[in-house]
């Protein structure tokens, strides 16, 4: 027998989290917010016996991803004259559209590349 979770739903529900469409990446700083209802509220690596075994190396190389991104990279909002091709971000803004931003390199990504 298989049991099929809609983790969407469950990351969704209202019952559950405080502006639940909001990119609100503070609420992961308050452990309760996350935790509380029985700590099965935040499952994008599944639960049980088939948990993804790739969760650890999946939070690092996040991690890792946005530090760098952060480091070498200067993004700003694109102001609607400005005509390069943006980077849109997927979480949406409280109106319920997408940010966009563009990214310029900065210094530091020219030092990272050398060491490569
Ligand atoms: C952010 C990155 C990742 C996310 C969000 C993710 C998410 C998931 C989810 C939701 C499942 C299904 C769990 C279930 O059935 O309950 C899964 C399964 C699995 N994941 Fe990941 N995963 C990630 C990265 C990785 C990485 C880096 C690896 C390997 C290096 C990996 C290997 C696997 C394998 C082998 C399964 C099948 C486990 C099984 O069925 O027993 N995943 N993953």
């Amino acid at each position: 027998m298989q049991l099929w979770i809609n983790a969407w739903a469950v990351h969704n529900d209202l019952e559950f989290w405080i502006e639940h469409d909001r990119f609100k990446p503070e609420r992961f700083l308050i452990q309760s917010e996350v935790q509380e209802k029985g700590g099965f509220k935040f499952i994008p690596f599944g639960l049980g016996r088939r948990l993804c075994p790739g969760e650890g190396l999946g939070m690092r190389v996040m991690a890792l991803s946005l530090g760098t991104l952060i480091q070498c990279f200067d993004g700003e909002e694109v102001k609607e004259d400005q005509s390069q091709v943006p980077v849109k971000t997927s979480p949406k803004k409280a109106e319920g559209k997408h940010a966009e931003i563009i990214f310029q390199s900065r210094e530091a990504l020219a030092k990272v590349l050398a060491q490569l």
